[in-house]
């Protein structure tokens, strides 16, 4: 079947009619086996092996985490700072654990924006040698 028509399938409405968000397409596009292998598998690591794939400056039209063209976020300096920098903080200050008998669940739920369909709920433990380091 036609990606497209598998598009249009997955966002009939009960009128018939069928529509579509630019993000919805977006999701999609990340899940077409053709550009990404194992599209469901959690794999950061795909974009080490093969940087192209990793590049969001707008120019990769099946990774646009950020847009493209004319509406292209302009806080994709910003936002690639301060995104390294606050996971590198939570890393650097705190060992990670998750409540026990829980594991973690990376199914994900359709919408405008991709979330977790079962929250993460991980517990904090305080690592740096003094309290005054959290300050
Ligand atoms: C990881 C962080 C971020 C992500 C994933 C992100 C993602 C996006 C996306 C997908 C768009 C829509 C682009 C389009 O329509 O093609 C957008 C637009 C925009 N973003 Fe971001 N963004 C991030 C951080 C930021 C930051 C830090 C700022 C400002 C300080 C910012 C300001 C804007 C603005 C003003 C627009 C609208 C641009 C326009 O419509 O002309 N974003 N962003």
């Amino acid at each position: 079947m036609d990606f497209l028509e598998i598009l249009l399938e997955l966002t009939q409405q009960e009128d018939g009619n069928s529509s579509l968000t630019m993000n919805q397409v977006k999701g999609l596009l990340l899940r077409d086996p053709e550009t990404w292998e194992n599209p469901l598998q959690f794999q950061p690591e795909r974009f080490l092996r093969d940087a192209g794939k990793g590049d969001y400056q707008g120019n990769n039209f099946n990774f646009l985490p950020f847009g493209s063209g004319r509406r292209i976020c302009p806080g994709i300096p910003l936002g690639e700072k301060m995104v390294l920098y606050v996971l590198a903080s939570l890393l650097h200050s705190f060992d990670w654990k998750l409540p026990e008998g829980s594991q973690i669940d990376l199914t994900d739920k359709f919408g405008l924006a991709l979330n977790k369909q079962e929250p993460l709920i991980a517990i904090p433990i305080a690592k740096l040698s003094s309290s005054q380091h959290y300050y």
